[in-house]
């Protein structure tokens, strides 16, 4: 088992990451561990619990865990408020009190719903983690943003919530659609530009053998590369205020303009394969790159994964017609915002990106008229 530390600067927030196959059959046993043994309350989706609920439901059964299971619609409509109101409600009518813990698991939806539950329930409880799709294991799992999404703009409401605990199996892909690998994989580029210039290079080139999951120490070595990029960044700037985490955001100013416009209907990894194409290409026209060519060997690489790259088209896929000034308009809420202007995090090598405060609209309508 491999067991990481997410250092933060408060000690009672600090928490292990464990790595392993098996953990989900193991988690009974790890929260009596980890000093969690009371009563569980299980949030999970309705295709997560298909395929991965019988080893959870065993793992808590033989350590002798009572627990309730909540479970929702799979999709990111269920990420609301009216979705947390729910979950109160049955917390409260299953009895749950402050000596409870929330054990989430599934993907990112999920992780981030059931955090925010956690963090808000009776003021909050104990949460623990188990993330079951690529994007959750390798940035939604960690670092503790736990919200949901207003329809005025995404991850509006919400806290930071780390779990005492998360578990990483890699076992849980197994049954992971294609289609969500690939989601992940944007999530996972993303962290390569950001921070590990050598996982770039790795990835392009190969993009067709990375649009399926590898198998053992290929998939848990990916895993790793991803997880320290986000956690090196989190334990630098746990909660956003020096600047650095933002980096995390790189293509999601964009991403979430998408997700928005497309009523949440879009998954967020194919809108931020799109919203980093747009970003590459606006670094680009702002003469930032010190590699001209990376929009056209990003574009490549999100091509050889199956993601989208011309975000108007692969929009109109979905039955969404929009054109660059709703984009803009939808950008309006972005939480990077100060005295009400838009900042981006652009590019200017792989490993090297910045927040940039000072961006032309007119050099965001180009960029977003050149990758229609
Ligand atoms: N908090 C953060 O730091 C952070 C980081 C990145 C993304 N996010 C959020 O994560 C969400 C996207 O997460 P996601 O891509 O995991 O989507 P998701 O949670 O909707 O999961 C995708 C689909 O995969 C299914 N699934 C999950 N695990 C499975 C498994 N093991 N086998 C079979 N099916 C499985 C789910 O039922 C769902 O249909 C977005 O809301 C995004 O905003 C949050
Ligand atoms: O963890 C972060 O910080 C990120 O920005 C990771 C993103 O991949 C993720 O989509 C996150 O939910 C975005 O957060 P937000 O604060 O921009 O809503
Ligand atoms: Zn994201």
């Amino acid at each position: 088992m491999r067991t990481l530390h997410l250092r933060l600067p408060e000690a009672d927030r600090s928490h292990p990451i464990l790595i392993d196959s098996g953990l989900l059959d193991r988690c009974g046993e790890l929260l009596v561990r980890a000093g969690l043994g009371g009563p569980v309350a299980l949030i999970s989706d309705a295709m997560v619990m298909a395929h991965q609920g019988e080893r959870v439901r065993r793992a808590l059964r033989q350590a002798g865990i009572p627990f309730v299971e909540l479970v929702l619609p799979p999709g990111e409509e269920t990420k609301t408020l009216s979705a947390a109101a729910d979950l109160y409600r049955q917390l409260v009518r299953a009895g749950l009190g402050r000596d409870g813990t929330l054990l989430a698991v599934g993907g990112g939806v999920i992780l981030d719903l059931a955090g925010f539950v956690a963090a808000t329930y009776m003021r909050g409880i104990p949460f623990v983690s188990a993330p079951t799709t690529l994007l959750a294991m390798v940035d939604a799992a960690i670092g503790g943003k736990v919200g949901v999404d207003l329809p005025e703009g995404k991850n509006l409401v919400g806290a930071f919530y780390p779990p005492r605990l998360l578990l990483i199996d890699p076992t849980a892909l197994d049954t992971l659609p294609t289609s969500e690998w690939r989601h992940g994989m944007a999530e996972v580029v993303k962290a390569a530009l950001i921070g590990d210039p050598a996982l770039w290079e790795q990835l392009r080139a190969a993009p067709a053998r990375w649009a399926q999951p590898p198998e053992g120490r290929e998939r848990l070595e990916l895993l790793e590369r991803a997880i320290a990029v986000k956690a090196r960044i989190v334990e630098r700037d746990p909660w956003e205020t020096q600047g650095e985490r933002e980096q995390l955001n790189l293509g999601h100013t964009f991403g979430h303009a998408f997700e928005r416009l497309s009523g949440y209907r879009v998954p967020h990894g194919e809108a931020v394969a799109a919203g980093m194409r747009a970003a590459a290409v606006l670094s680009a026209r702002l003469g930032l790159l010190e590699t001209p060519d990376l929009p056209h060997e990003l574009e490549k690489l999100l091509q050889g994964l199956g993601l989208p790259t011309r975000w108007q088209a692969w929009l109109s896929g979905y039955g969404i017609q929009a054109t660059p000034e709703e984009v803009i308009e939808a950008m309006g809420t972005d939480k990077k915002r100060r005295a009400g202007r838009l900042r981006f995090v652009l590019l200017h090598r792989p490993g090297l990106v910045r927040t940039y405060g000072d961006v032309p609209p007119e050099a965001v309508r180009q960029a977003l008229m050149e990758t229609a």
